[in-house]
């Protein structure tokens, strides 16, 4: 559990279903102390310059359009950990909930629940030990032919004047052949791709430990 309190009210007292006891759910992004100014300057923003056509992502936790749920199907390969779901229909191209999470220096390797936030500042978001619904969602390799989400930067409103850049999860858009535009149905696993690069990395630490 890191020590700095950057924003006091990131912490939420009423957690979704099937929320793990062991971690504590966020309704805003908690940032480091050790933060540089450069990074806190890139990464939180004030409200008024925030461009006019942006729009600005308010607080909504929990999340009621996603339902986390064990998973209990053999086939799945992520069976016995948990996944998030769609707990209603969610159209195509529509922003899901925000990826919350840790925001500090540096990439935690050791994580899985790491995305990178802003390269140039060297900012990432560790979801492992503090976070929200989006940690549960899970890559779509061995569960869907395709995802049908994906991460894009967002605008989050910290409400003390100043707004974060963050990470958020969108239904994918419908597509030049409208393929899907259905967006995701209810009940349906909310899947994004990880990327082959973190399939890659864990890869090459289990052959390093398996050895020749
Ligand atoms: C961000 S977490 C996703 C939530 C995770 N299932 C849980 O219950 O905490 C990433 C981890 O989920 C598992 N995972 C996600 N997608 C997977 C997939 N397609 N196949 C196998 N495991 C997967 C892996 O253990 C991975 O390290």
């Amino acid at each position: 559990m890191p020590e700095d309190k950057r924003t006091p009210a990131a912490f939420s007292p009423v957690t979704p279903k099937n929320w793990p006891k062991d971690r504590l759910y966020l309704r805003a992004p908690y940032y480091s102390k050790s933060l540089s100014n450069e990074a806190s300057t890139a990464i939180i923003v004030k409200r008024e310059d925030v461009p006019s056509k942006e729009i600005v992502r308010k607080p909504a936790a929990p999340y009621k359009q996603v339902s986390i749920t064990e998973i209990s199907s053999p086939s799945h390969p992520a069976n016995g950990q948990h996944a998030l779901l769609a707990a209603q229909h969610i159209p195509a191209d529509s922003f899901i909930l925000p990826y919350l999470g840790f925001v500090h220096h540096g990439l935690n390797e050791n994580s899985d629940h790491e995305i990178s936030l802003d390269r140039d500042v060297d900012v990432a978001v560790d979801a492992s030990k503090i976070g929200n619904e989006a940690r549960f969602i899970n890559d779509y390799r061995g569960i869907a032919e395709r995802p049908n989400a994906e991460f894009r930067d967002i605008f989050f409103d910290l409400q003390d004047g100043t707004v974060g850049k963050a990470i958020g999860v969108f239904v994918l858009s419908a597509g030049k052949s409208g393929k899907r535009a259905k967006g995701i149905g209810k009940g349906q696993e909310i899947l994004v791709s990880y990327g082959k690069g973190f399939w890659a990395a864990r890869k090459q630490s289990t052959d390093a430990q398996t050895g020749p």
